[in-house]
């Protein structure tokens, strides 16, 4: 051993923890991406007045355990079944805790800790099969079991405007295996990559090719359907004139957020699964060197 091998701290990664590195740098990179219409960035609060960036930034590192937790306990069970999902329910909901206890009370990542909760969960069942479609079914599966444990919820504001407009929301986009990232935005993040634009662009078309068609419940709460059609069609328009590298979608980008800050708009739930899909995106491309005998 040299004098400089002997300096270097012994690395003993596992893959519970690059799994929540991984979701933590997904929320770190998702809050630091600007501009975002209507939301919490480098540029200030969206939409927002009990959020800001240093909070989400906060939030993000203290659900590092939480992450771990629920991929140390898939890789105990080793497979879909009632007892994983109980136990990532309870996993899931003491990390809403703890961001409740870190942020004082501010919702800052609930549907985040949805997705990549069981999106990471799903990712430990099975190490050598990491594409994004494989991941999202394994999650999908476990979202379907019912999550025994938990309390008679009082009704959430996705559960009121899922029933009000009669659409999907977070539960239904994790059982039915993410369509939103897999189908939209993970395409479009290859597709503005392979046009040459910079990383912060295409990550925004992401954003954007989710927003043209998810039922966000949170911008239905806010804004009801006449928010939610702002959003889609002003997405839709940004990416169709050329997307966000674009002087022109750049222009249309401006106008639509202009418009979802007048309808108190935030399509928090488009960016809880741009989040999700800069973690299949990072984990398609295989585990790192110290992990690779697992
Ligand atoms: C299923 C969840 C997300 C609750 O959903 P519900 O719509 O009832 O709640 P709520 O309106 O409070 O939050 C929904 C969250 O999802 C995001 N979201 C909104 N719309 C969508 C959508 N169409 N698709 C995906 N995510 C969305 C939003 O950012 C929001 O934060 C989940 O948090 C849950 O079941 N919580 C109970 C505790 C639990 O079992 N935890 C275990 C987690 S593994
Ligand atoms: N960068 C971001 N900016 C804002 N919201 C985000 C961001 N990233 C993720 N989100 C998501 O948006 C949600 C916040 O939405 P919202 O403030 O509408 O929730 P709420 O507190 O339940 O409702 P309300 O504030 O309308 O009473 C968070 O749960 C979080 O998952």
């Amino acid at each position: 051993m040299n004098a400089l091998t002997a300096l270097q701290p012994q690395l003993s990664l596992s893959l519970a923890d690059w799994l929540a590195d991984l979701a933590v740098d997904a929320l770190i990179d998702e809050a630091d991406l600007s501009p975002k219409p209507g939301l919490v960035d480098r540029r200030g609060s969206g939409a927002h007045t009990d959020l800001h960036l240093g909070l989400m930034h906060a939030s993000a590192l203290a659900l590092w355990p939480s992450f771990k937790a629920m991929a140390e306990a898939a890789q105990q069970r080793g497979e879909v079944d009632q007892q994983l999902r109980d136990e990532v329910g309870r996993l899931g909901r003491d990390g809403e805790a703890e961001m409740l206890r870190v942020t004082d009370g501010v919702n800052t990542h609930r549907g985040a800790i949805w997705a990549l909760g069981l999106l990471s969960a799903a990712a430990a069942l099975e190490s050598d099969a990491l594409a994004p479609a494989q991941v999202a079914l394994r999650a999908a599966r476990l979202a379907l079991f019912n999550d025994r444990a938990a309390p008679v919820a009082a009704d959430s504001h996705g559960a009121q405007v899922c029933r009000l407009y009669g659409v999907h929301g977070a539960r239904e986009e994790a059982q039915l295996g993410f369509p939103a990232v897999v189908q939209q935005a993970l395409p479009q993040l290859a597709r503005s990559r392979a046009a040459g634009v910079g990383e912060q662009s295409a990550r925004l078309d992401a954003l954007l090719a989710i927003m043209t068609q998810l039922a966000d419940t949170c911008v239905l709460y806010r804004a009801g359907m006449a928010g939610l059609t702002c959003m889609q069609s002003g997405a839709r328009a940004v990416l169709a004139a050329g997307g966000c590298a674009s002087l022109d979608g750049r222009r249309l980008l401006r106008e639509l957020e202009r418009d979802m800050l007048r309808l108190r708009a935030s399509p928090g739930g488009a960016a809880d699964l741009l989040a999700a899909t800069l973690f299949l995106d990072r984990l398609q491309h295989g585990l790192p060197a110290q992990l690779g005998s697992l």
